[in-house]
């Protein structure tokens, strides 16, 4: 497959295979950062592709205390919800070793999503500028983090904004979301796209096809430097 300069694609045999690779990248990253400035971060998408990553990294010999790790996006619901990428995280990556890091989620209890958009944004500015690793994910409809194409306003505000997040309400799926920015997820020092199965793949040809950033919003993210982690 033909890809512009700025994009590498590794593709991987299996999903197995992937997952070792794309774990000792990012715990290389971390333990870089680690030894250049005592600390690292790192934001992570939810959904099901990463939950393997998660468990195997959760092992990784690190010292955990030094990294903060943080949502791409959530759903707006508690942390007990089925649907809490917060939920995923806990219950999959802040096991065992990683049990040490500092998590900074973007759920708040009490509170809409919208109404709670301000202090989210205030919390995040604890993150070190930049991030060092960005883990996207991308769903069939081509939108990554909560930047939906059925989002209409919501998303056409969001690729605006200057702020590190906003709410997105997509018609196509359950729950009000709270999303980091494209500007946010951009100040970031890598940024990798992991994805799994035939159809993203398809999703991902169609989006470099039509760059459409409202009819696919993962579109955003392949104008500029993207490594992308595929296996069928
Ligand atoms: O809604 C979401 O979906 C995407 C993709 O999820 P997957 O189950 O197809 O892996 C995910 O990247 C995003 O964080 C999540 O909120």
């Amino acid at each position: 497959m033909n890809m512009p300069e700025h994009i590498t694609l590794c593709e991987f045999e299996s999903r197995e295979a992937l997952t070792n690779s794309l774990c000792e990248l990012i715990q290389t990253r971390l333990q870089n950062s680690i030894n250049q400035s005592g600390r690292a971060s790192i934001a992570f998408s939810g959904g099901s592709t990463p939950i393997p990553l998660f468990k195997q990294l959760s092992h990784a010999p690190l010292d955990w205390s030094a990294v903060t790790i943080t949502l791409v996006d959530d759903r707006w619901v508690s942390p007990d919800h089925q649907d809490s990428n917060e939920r995923l995280v806990k219950e999959n990556l802040l096991q065992n070793e990683a049990s040490a890091s500092r998590f900074i989620g973007l759920w708040q209890e009490n509170i809409s999503a919208k109404e709670a958009e301000a202090s989210c944004n205030q919390r995040l500015a604890e993150l070190d500028t930049p991030l060092n690793t960005v883990i996207l994910g991308m769903g069939n409809d081509g939108h990554t983090a909560s930047l939906f194409p059925c989002a209409k306003g919501d998303l056409y505000a969001a690729l605006a904004s200057n702020k590190d997040c906003a709410v997105t309400n997509p018609a196509s799926a359950p729950h009000a979301r709270m999303t980091l920015t494209p500007k946010r997820l951009f100040n970031s020092d890598l940024r990798i796209l992991h994805i799994c199965g035939q159809d993203k793949l398809e999703v991902l040809k169609k989006a470099l096809r039509e760059n459409n950033l409202h009819t696919m919003p993962i579109s955003i993210f392949l104008e500029r430097p993207l490594t992308i982690y595929w296996a069928a």
